[in-house]
């Protein structure tokens, strides 16, 4: 039996029961909560990681929707325990969900959020970080300079990498792949070479106009290239960062016999998830090669680290920070209240879920959708067209039922 959970409560008279597995960022989507009646719970257990168990007792006996987190463990055992609940909706607050297994949640009926969007650029900031933070050797510097160790200017002073008109690769070239690569692009007239199963059209378009205005300005025009496949990447590439989504085809994308086709001073980041590289043999490659740099964000066995990492001077750490920023953890906060206040109120879902942003306004209300579900198609859930209709404000079901029949359609239909 596990031990009583503590929790916050809002609006205890409410109808629906919404738990949140941890507090989140912002008030904004306690407050859409309770606008429509729902009692909101969050748990403020003193605990990072809820186990299993923590959270069927969080669940109880009638839970009607659940925010949850991308440690947690959404499986068979979670999706019957809120189905048993009469919960009918679950949305992780993250945009990868990884950490759900989406064909239980379809078995129970049981709708799944995500919160696509509003960390994209977010995301590729910090790749951005640590891309530069690994070229410029930012954190040696930083702990040389704070052990005293300075005691004047020298010729080969941390020495590092002039990103200009080298070429960076990315991979999985999604909505935050696309977005690191024109920051790197842009900001540091980098060439591009991607791998991604489909074409990334716009992110070519961006980089041949941008590669036309440089040359039109007398300079060295940036140039693309789509990669036939991965290995090409990683040969050519000066800095690489990864970005698909993990499955069972990007487990250990990265292996020792991949990492030994880089570059020797090839700089590696990864704000995906841990077990697209294989760690050990990341380690070992980082040991053989001291001037191979690496920027984590996520790691194999999170919170942990594999034996010999932190040590490694030519590799900088960060505790999966690549969405926080305050704006766009209180997005992702109110997108993943919405995914489940939409299911509890029998809305639409939103037709286009990378064009969140009518979501995020904090001046207007809402629409009356579900920002992202990942199952529609397996619940067979109704979705409504957002294309050109951004500015869509329709306030409840009844606005849902007054649009087009051309607005409306079934997915897969
Ligand atoms: N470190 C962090 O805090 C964060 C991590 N993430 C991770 O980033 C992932 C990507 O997010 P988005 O860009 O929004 O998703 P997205 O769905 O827009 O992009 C993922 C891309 O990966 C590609 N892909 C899938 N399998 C592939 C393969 N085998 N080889 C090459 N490419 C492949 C897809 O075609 C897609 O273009 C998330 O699933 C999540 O795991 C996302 C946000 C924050
Ligand atoms: O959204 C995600 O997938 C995350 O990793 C959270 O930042």
């Amino acid at each position: 039996m596990a031990k009583p959970v503590s929790i916050e409560v809002w609006n205890p008279n409410g109808k629906y029961r919404v738990v949140s597995t941890k507090p989140m960022p912002g008030t904004r989507w306690i407050n859409l909560l309770i606008e429509q009646d729902c009692r909101v719970e969050i748990c403020t257990q003193k605990k990072t990681i809820l186990s299993v168990e923590d959270i069927i007792a969080l669940i109880g006996d009638k839970c009607d929707g659940v925010i949850g987190q991308l440690t947690e463990d959404w499986g068979e055992t979670l999706f019957a325990a809120l189905s048993r609940a009469g919960g009918k909706a679950f949305s992780n607050m993250a945009v990868g969900y990884n950490n759900v297994d989406v064909n239980a949640a379809n078995k129970y009926g049981i709708a799944v959020g995500n919160t696509p969007g509003v960390l994209t650029e977010t995301t590729a900031e910090l790749a951005a970080s640590l891309s530069l933070a690994a070229a410029r050797r930012i954190v040696e510097a930083d702990e040389f300079m704070r052990a005293g160790l300075y005691d004047g200017w020298l010729p080969n002073l941390f020495v590092g990498n002039l990103l200009k008109g080298q070429t960076v690769g990315v991979i999985g070239a999604g909505r935050i792949g696309s977005a690191y690569a024109r920051m790197m692009v842009e900001g540091f007239k980098m060439n591009l070479i991607y791998y991604d199963l489909y074409q990334a059209t716009r992110l070519e378009k961006f980089v041949t106009a941008y590669g036309q205005f440089l040359k039109a300005n007398g300079e060295q025009p940036v140039t693309w290239k789509r990669a036939s496949s991965m290995d090409e990447v990683l040969r050519e590439a000066d800095v690489i960062s990864l970005h698909p989504v993990l499955d069972k085809t990007t487990y250990h994308l990265i292996n020792k016999e991949r990492l030994a086709t880089m570059k020797k001073e090839a700089i590696l980041v990864n704000c995906s998830r841990g077990p697209v590289i294989d760690e050990v043999a990341l380690v070992e490659h980082l040991k053989q090669n001291p001037m191979f740099r690496v920027g984590l964000d996520v790691f194999e066995d999170e919170p942990y680290m594999k034996p010999g990492l932190a040590e490694m001077k030519n590799a900088i750490v960060v505790p999966h920070i690549a969405s926080a920023s305050k704006w766009t953890r209180e997005g992702m906060a109110t997108l993943a209240a919405l995914n489940v206040l939409g299911k509890i109120k029998g809305y639409p879902i939103w037709g286009n879920p990378n064009q969140v942003e009518p979501f995020l306004n904090e001046n207007a209300q809402p629409p009356a959708a579900s920002p992202s579900i990942v199952n529609s198609k397996a619940l067979g859930k109704i979705k409504i067209s957002n294309v050109g209709t951004v500015c869509l404000t329709i306030s409840g079901f009844a606005g849902f039922k007054a649009l087009s029949s051309q607005q409306l359609h079934h997915i897969g239909a």
